[in-house]
């Protein structure tokens, strides 16, 4: 049966949630507390916690006991990540977070429309879904997942719809990143506006 999810954000459907260290971007290195909400129709064929499409499979909870976890936690910084965050409205969440504190990161598509109260945003553009356009001039950090060479094209499209202050991130698609690895390497000498992101939450082995 589907949830009936209220449109006030004051219930999420929640996947996960677990303090670990940012593994990507930005803010690589950073401990945060990762709050992962269910739900995503963007469909990338390579996306690394598919489990998290379906919001149905994830059980609905207050914002404010996500806000009381985050809490306990010496890093006051959370990761809203998913699935896609931004299919619900994120504005309670994050009041609630920054009442606390407590600084809010956004993983996004992009491809819904932008709620929330934010200290830095991650747009990760997908082809399957495009991002809508009035969420390009708000990104902290662009992060383009390289799966082939024609993402390099894509990157640069969104290079030019994005704040001059905007952080360029390419980060390899992890099944591929043995081939791609050495092409962003080559591209972001040749481009040094763009830095290259690795997962390194990955090779840690932490979640
Ligand atoms: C799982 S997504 C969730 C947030 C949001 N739906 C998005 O795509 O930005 C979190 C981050 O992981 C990246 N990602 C997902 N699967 C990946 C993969 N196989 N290799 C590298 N990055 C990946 C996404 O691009 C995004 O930046
Ligand atoms: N450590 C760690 N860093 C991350 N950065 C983005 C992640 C995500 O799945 O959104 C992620 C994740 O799942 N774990
Ligand atoms: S938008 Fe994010 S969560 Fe959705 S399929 Fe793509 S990578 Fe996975
Ligand atoms: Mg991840």
């Amino acid at each position: 049966m589907k949830q009936d999810i209220p449109e006030d954000g004051t219930l999420l459907p929640l996947m996960e949630e677990f303090y670990t260290i940012q593994g990507e971007g930005f803010n690589t290195g950073k401990a945060a507390y990762f709050i992962r909400l269910g739900g995503c129709d963007v469909g990338c064929h390579w996306c690394d916690v598919k489990e998290s499409w379906d919001a149905d499979m994830h059980p609905l909870t207050p914002a404010d006991v996500i806000v009381e976890n985050a809490d306990q936690f010496p890093g006051k910084a959370v990761v809203i990540t998913g699935g896609e965050p931004l299919i619900y409205n994120l504005d309670y969440l994050t009041n609630k977070l920054k009442e606390r504190g407590i600084l809010t990161f956004i993983e996004t598509s992009g491809a819904y429309p932008l709620s929330g109260n934010w200290d830095w945003i991650c747009l990760s553009p997908k082809k399957f879904k495009a991002p809508r356009p009035d969420i390009t001039p708000f990104a902290h950090e662009l992060k383009v997942i390289v799966f082939n060479k024609s993402d390099f094209k894509w990157a640069e499209e969104y290079a030019a719809m994005v704040s001059p202050t905007c952080k360029l991130y390419l980060q390899p698609e992890w099944s591929k990143s043995k081939e791609i690895t050495p092409l962003i390497i080559d591209y972001v000498m040749a481009n040094p506006k763009w830095e290259i992101s690795l997962q390194t939450h990955k090779f840690l082995n932490i979640p």
